[in-house]
């Protein structure tokens, strides 16, 4: 898939003249002569080699096995009689304190804990860790390179080979999934243990509450800096070059002016939901019936998806363009494409509904400013999706995460269960409560019944008589235009996150992603971060005017100056005199979502930030805090379970660049993620220890 490497167009003969190397590059798949697809191979187990499950130890000595006969035999505790009603509470603290601190603690110690405690959970769990000091195995993360050409961290256990890139492979889409191989690495997991319910930040409104339609009590007291400051440790001074601008250039007109007589506000919308709910089809039939593909190319499409009897995914092909999703009928990647309404610029970001695939999905998300929810009504499926384990959850709790404010639900497939009023209200219900509980206010979210497949009410007022006689609201385009766009910081320091890298049609480097605030033109000269390059922008093109981007615009950037192995998915170009912070530690605010392993000094997780994906350790549990006014509730806790709120010190495996929640949200937001589960998000209130500063700069 030409959309997970980092580096797509480039001609490795060209760049490169010693012998293939690979142990960089890994694996073409044509020099496989067993496997499908890359993808394929990577879910299956080799006898040899890598896929040895004795690799996985990071242990080699050899394990001596216990004598049983040996054991002294267990004390049968004399137990103090309880009322039934007492057992039966201490029957569930039992289980609650076994789903944190599982088989290390035996049940006796427990009980004397818990009666020690007054049946306190908390305390009796933060007893018997200081007690016991049991061996928490943190899970093992997956290294993610993300292309770049520092040494790469060795976790175990090992990450799948990578595939080679090949040259000329092209795909519109921006979002590359950099990390996907790591997400769909084979891994044990207890299925019932995966099973988790996530919920996003506490939106219970206080009375001291300040609220903009876009942030919630957690995020104010972030901006509000209630934290106690850190230790930062001295910054390795870095000579950064100056950026030369005319600093009289009114960068809010030029904005104006690049949005025409018709005023047109950009919005960048992101297409979610649980898999198959039918996304690819409704997005592509809408930009059909809004007359952007051609009649010719959906006729092509018809006949070629009929012949490999994948005809009813002919409208998802507009979107789902790779071989491998149409095979296979599921998107992989984020694919974009850009539409106008009658009030709206949107930029439309299909993002894949497959479990597998949420670090793209993250990665599209994260781009966003609203969401469109696509989920089944058909019986069964909108509950598939709803469960613990359901996309639709976990993306609605993603989505609000990463800062979108507003979601459009299409409930789809309603063809399916003959345009029911009764089961239209139902899933709207259901979704009611679980959308406040996730932080969206109910003006936030509108309801929009339709059927992808057959283009009912996509961008025209119903047609089918079921539907007409009971709903006259808005179509889905109609829902869209009505969405609010988000104010554009264009006149703060240049940020554009790098999300594809790949060789244009000149000799030069394009690197494609958004530009989270300022603006950026032809002839600019940026600072690459983290590598600390200078690099010039030789042509700018998107949406905007031609020659410049403006925030909230993704687009593509022609590049000079610059190694083609120094531009990676995951890094930055930023205005050199006022550039990023680039640190390996920060402090960070998180909420823990349904873990049952809670979150302790030690544990490891993947931290996604826009296209960054490294692995991370949490080196200090700060405070636990109240998740609505940020309150500090407990000083240097235990734990951090399920639920609960705290202040964190985090440490990232190599450097990278991020801004504080405060200074700016789209770089101050991300996610930890597990063994394919997101355990917590999370808002950055101090960069420790950062790496470069502005004094003394050079001109460029
Ligand atoms: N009956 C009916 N089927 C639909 C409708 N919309 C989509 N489908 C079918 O649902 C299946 C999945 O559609 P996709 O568009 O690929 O779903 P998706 O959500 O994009 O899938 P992923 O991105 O892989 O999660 C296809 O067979 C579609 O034809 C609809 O409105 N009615």
């Amino acid at each position: 898939m030409s959309r997970h490497r980092n580096i797509r167009n480039l001609d490795y003969d060209e760049e490169y003249d010693e012998a293939w190397d690979e142990s960089v590059y890994g694996r073409s798949v044509d020099d496989c002569d067993t496997c499908i697809s890359p993808t394929a191979e990577q879910y299956l187990y080799k006898r040899s080699g890598q896929g040895n499950f004795s690799n996985f130890f990071q242990h080699q000595d050899e394990i001596v096995e216990e004598d049983v006969e040996a054991q002294p035999e267990v004390q049968k505790s004399s137990k103090p009689k309880l009322s039934d009603e007492e057992e039966a509470r201490m029957l569930s603290l039992l289980d609650q304190i076994r789903s944190v601190l599982g088989g290390t603690v035996s049940e006796d110690q427990m009980r004397t804990e818990v009666l020690k405690n007054k049946f306190d959970l908390e305390k009796s769990i933060d007893k018997l860790l200081n007690k016991a000091q049991p061996d928490f195995q943190a899970y093992p993360v997956q290294a993610q390179h993300n292309g770049r050409a520092d040494k790469p961290v060795v976790t175990t256990p090992q990450r799948p080979q990578q595939q080679k890139m090949k040259p000329n492979k092209t795909k519109s889409s921006t979002a590359k999934g950099h990390s996907s191989g790591a997400s769909r690495q084979v891994t044990v997991v207890d299925s019932s243990s995966a099973t988790r319910v996530v919920r996003g930040f506490d939106v219970t409104p206080s009375a001291t509450e300040k609220k903009t339609h876009n942030s919630s009590a957690f995020e104010d007291s972030v901006v509000n800096g209630k934290t106690a400051s850190p230790q930062v440790s001295t910054p390795k001074p870095v000579k950064l070059p100056t950026k030369q601008r005319d600093a009289s250039v009114d960068v809010r007109a030029l904005y104006s002016a690049s949005q025409g007589a018709a005023g047109k506000e950009l919005i960048n919308l992101v297409v979610v939901g649980h898999v198959d709910a039918g996304k690819s089809t409704l997005t592509g039939h809408l930009l059909y019936q809004q007359g952007q593909v051609s009649q010719r190319t959906m006729h092509k499409y018809e006949r070629e998806s009929q012949k490999c009897g994948k005809q009813s995914f002919m409208y998802a092909w507009v979107m789902d363009d790779t071989e491998e999703e149409r095979s296979r009928g599921v998107t992989v990647d984020v694919a974009e494409r850009t539409f106008e309404t009658e009030r709206k610029i949107v930029h439309i970001l299909d993002a894949p509904g497959h479990k597998d695939f949420i670090p793209n999905m993250i990665s599209g998300a994260a781009r966003a400013d609203v969401a469109l929810l696509v989920v089944d009504a058909s019986t069964g499926e909108f509950e598939a999706g709803f469960e613990s384990n359901g996309q639709t959850r976990e993306h609605a709790m993603l989505i609000k995460s990463l800062g979108v404010s507003e979601v459009t639900v299409a409930v789809n497939k309603l063809d399916v269960v003959q345009w029911s009023q009764q089961r239209f209200n139902e899933i709207c219900s259901t979704l009611t409560v679980f959308l406040k509980s996730v932080g969206f206010r109910s003006s936030e979210v509108t309801y929009v019944p339709c059927a992808g497949l057959s283009g009912e009410n996509l961008v025209k007022p119903p047609s089918e008589p079921q539907l007409k006689a009971w709903y006259s609201g808005p179509t889905i385009l109609n829902a869209i235009d009505n969405m609010k766009s988000p104010s554009r910081d264009v006149d703060q320091p240049a940020r554009f996150s790098i999300s594809d890298v790949f060789k244009g049609g000149s000799s030069n480097m394009c690197v494609a992603g958004k530009l989270h605030t300022g603006y950026i033109q032809s002839g600019d000269r940026l600072l690459l971060l983290p590598h600390t390059s200078a690099i010039t922008i030789k042509d700018v093109s998107c949406n905007s005017a031609p020659g410049s981007i403006f925030a909230g615009d993704s687009g593509t950037l022609t590049v000079s100056g610059v190694e083609p192995d120094e531009l990676s998915v995951g890094s930055f170009l930023c205005d050199p005199a006022k550039p990023m912070r680039r640190t390996t530690t920060l402090q960070a605010r998180i909420v823990v979502f349904n873990v049952i392993i809670p979150i302790i000094k030690g544990t490891q997780a993947e931290f996604h930030l826009q296209s960054v994906c490294e692995p991370a350790t949490v080196r200090k549990l700060i405070s636990q805090i109240n998740k609505s006014t940020g309150e500090v509730m407990k000083n240097r806790p235990r734990v951090l379970a399920r639920q609960t709120a705290g202040v964190i010190e985090l440490e990232l495996s190599r450097p990278i660049c991020v801004e504080t929640y405060k200074d700016c949200k789209d770089l101050g937001r991300f996610m930890l993620r597990q063994q394919g589960n997101t355990i917590a998000a999370g808002l950055i209130t101090e960069v420790l220890g950062d790496q470069l500063f502005s004094s003394g700069a050079s001109s460029l």
